[in-house]
């Protein structure tokens, strides 16, 4: 098995290489491609660590020699907030980055599971996704946002809010990587009932969580290390399907056929081939429901703008 982090030598990237030289399956690969040359001295730093995972690591404009027989690539590669910008206000820089990045996908390894973490995911996720169609290697059901670390953060702040053990919290998040787009479903949510303010401030906090961290940062970057965990718990996810392990489900944003719009976060089965299956999100509350459709109109502007960015 084979993993390419592209952006490798950034916040995230570094934060999730090092994660995964730790709990990739023995014998895995871990490549490590950053246009920042300090790349193949962040693989050689890791490759010290005493697990049975080759790092490897590449630098340069050219991504190619990272990504030769990848079957996951998870890319980080782009500019991160800082405070005062919303997360669309990285797209003059970052679509660019991620066409360019997807092309040479598309060419060297176009049957990779690709996931998406550089922002505006709503919209990189539809920039790759047309970029592999213009190619003609356009899978649906290999191509994700990831959109994990919703879903770390609502398992963690339900916990906290809650006195659960954050361990028996599970939950999706709906939609999309953004301010409104994001949607918890707090009502599923098993061993917990919420009252309506709660609900309200809860959804809050979840939708404002990554300016919560742009924030605190101060003008040092955004989520890196809880970025890193997601990524991790997804790519790890992906790599389990990919071996053939039953039950493997994440929330993602995915090309799944939904009535909502071309891309929406929901949960997964994932296989051998990427997606198998993409599960119903279940029962919802009014207030979801309204939320749910309250975002739409957002969520259908920012796939716009990424498939006309391309065309
Ligand atoms: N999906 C999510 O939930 C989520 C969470 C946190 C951050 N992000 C996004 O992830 C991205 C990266 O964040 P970060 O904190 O790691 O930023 P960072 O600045 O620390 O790292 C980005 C890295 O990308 C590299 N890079 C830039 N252009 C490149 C190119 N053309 N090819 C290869 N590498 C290139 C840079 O050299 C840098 O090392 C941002 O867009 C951020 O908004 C997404
Ligand atoms: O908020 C950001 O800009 C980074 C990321 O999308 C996050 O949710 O933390």
């Amino acid at each position: 098995m084979k993993v390419a982090v592209l952006g490798a030598a950034g916040g995230i990237g570094q934060a999730l290489a090092l994660l995964l030289k730790t709990q990739l399956p023995a014998g895995s690969k871990l490549s490590l491609y950053d246009i920042a040359p300090v790349t193949p001295g962040v693989a050689v730093d890791l490759s010290h660590i005493p697990t049975d995972v080759e790092v490897k690591g590449f630098a340069g404009e050219d991504p190619t020699a990272a990504l030769v027989d990848a079957d996951v690539v998870l890319m980080s590669a782009g500019v991160a907030r800082k405070p005062g910008m919303d997360r669309s206000d990285l797209f003059n820089i970052n679509a660019g980055i991620v066409r360019n990045l997807m092309e040479k996908v598309a060419v060297t390894c176009p049957k990779a599971l690709v996931g998406i973490i550089t922002n505006p995911v709503n919209t990189t996720v539809a920039i790759a996704a047309e970029v592999l169609k213009n190619a003609g290697v356009y899978d649906k059901n290999r191509l994700f946002g990831i959109t994990t670390l919703d879903v770390i953060r609502s398992e963690t702040f339900i916990a906290e809010l809650k006195g659960l053990n954050v361990a028996d919290v599970n939950i999706n998040v709906i939609g999309g990587h953004s301010g409104v787009t994001i949607l918890p479903l707090l009502s599923q949510v098993e061993g917990a009932s919420f009252t309506d303010e709660e609900v309200a401030a809860l959804t809050k906090r979840i939708q404002n969580a990554g300016t919560e961290v742009v924030e605190a940062k101060a003008g040092g970057g955004s989520a890196t290390l809880s970025m890193g965990q997601a990524a991790c718990r997804f790519g790890l996810s992906l790599v389990r399907g990919l071996q053939g392990e039953a039950n493997v489900v994440e929330c993602a944003y995915v090309d799944g056929g939904s009535e909502h719009a071309e891309f929406f976060a929901q949960p997964v089965l994932l296989g051998k081939n990427g997606v198998e299956k993409v599960l119903p999100y279940g029962e919802i509350s009014a207030f979801e429901a309204n939320a749910r459709d309250a975002m739409l109109d957002t969520l259908k502007g920012d796939i716009k703008l990424g498939v006309e960015f391309v065309k």
